[in-house]
């Protein structure tokens, strides 16, 4: 099922009130001295949607999740998750979201099950790690240091690491990038699979053809801005002519010189 359209700033797709909100950006900005890294961006996010990001390299797309995970503050208006104020309640959020953290050496010098066993100690309520290890099929890992794995149990393990406290919301910065074809396509099976379970996924991808497949929704940024928020289906066309692919989506809007 697609979930539809009809965000703050959404263009374009039908709205559906009985839609749950759980994330809503209200003009969040974001300045790092000089730089304007986010311009102003209104979003809702819907429970159980899978909600792609795209953008260039320094559009935004880091930034953004950052301030919806509460770990950055806006420099300017508001980001409610789960009903929190994002920056003035982070405690209470980081239970109930998961973050797949991208390469860090955190983890690097101990074995799988110790990683496991030590985010457990994070979190108040957690979810059965014999179970995250089943659906992610980690169990002949366990034992391994984690930087010994592959890229693909790497991000496998970053992935059930972020699952051990059972969020609500699940961020993913770039979760395929440098993955092999097969991985990928694993990985995108697991995330299908945590979707159907309830879970709102939110991710930033670079590949056009795995925002098109799995995606509900694809927001664009372009230099700090949401320029579209959409189904796939709509932001095609949204194209000269109404047609073409997400390749061309992002030639066209995402990677367009403003004004263009
Ligand atoms: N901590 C920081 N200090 C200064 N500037 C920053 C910081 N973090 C991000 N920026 C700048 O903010 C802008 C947006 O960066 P961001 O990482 O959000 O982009 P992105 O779309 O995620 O890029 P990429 O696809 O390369 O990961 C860039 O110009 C970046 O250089």
């Amino acid at each position: 099922m697609r979930v539809r359209g009809g965000g703050a700033a959404d263009q374009g797709g039908g709205s559906n009130v009985k839609e749950q909100t759980v994330i809503e950006l209200h003009d969040a900005k974001k300045t790092y001295g000089t730089v304007q890294a986010v311009r102003g961006i209104s979003l809702n996010v819907y429970k159980g949607e899978v909600l792609g990001i795209i953008g260039a390299n320094g559009a935004g797309k880091t930034t953004t999740l950052e301030m919806m995970m509460g770990l950055i503050e806006p420099t300017a208006g508001k980001v409610t998750v789960l009903g929190y104020d994002a920056r003035k309640q982070p405690a209470e959020l980081k239970e109930k979201i998961g973050i797949q953290l991208q390469k860090t050496s955190l983890y690097d010098r101990i074995k799988v099950s110790e990683a496991l066993e030590l985010f457990q100690s994070y979190y108040k309520k957690t979810r059965d790690p014999k179970e995250i290890v089943r659906m992610l099929n980690l169990e002949p890992y366990l034992k391994m240091h984690v930087k010994k794995l592959s890229g693909g149990w790497q991000q496998r393990t970053a992935l059930a690491l972020a699952l051990i406290n059972d969020p609500e919301i699940i961020f993913l910065d770039e979760p395929t990038t440098g993955l092999d074809p097969k991985a990928r396509h694993d990985l995108w099976e697991i995330i299908l699979k945590l979707k159907a379970e309830g879970k709102t996924i939110l991710l930033s991808t670079h590949y056009m053809e795995e925002a098109n497949k799995y995606c509900d929704r694809v927001a664009v940024i372009r230099a700090g801005e949401l320029v579209a928020c959409d189904t796939p289906d709509n932001l095609i066309k949204l194209l000269p002519g109404g047609q073409g692919t997400m390749d061309d989506v992002y030639v066209e809007i995402a990677a367009a010189t403003k004004g263009a």
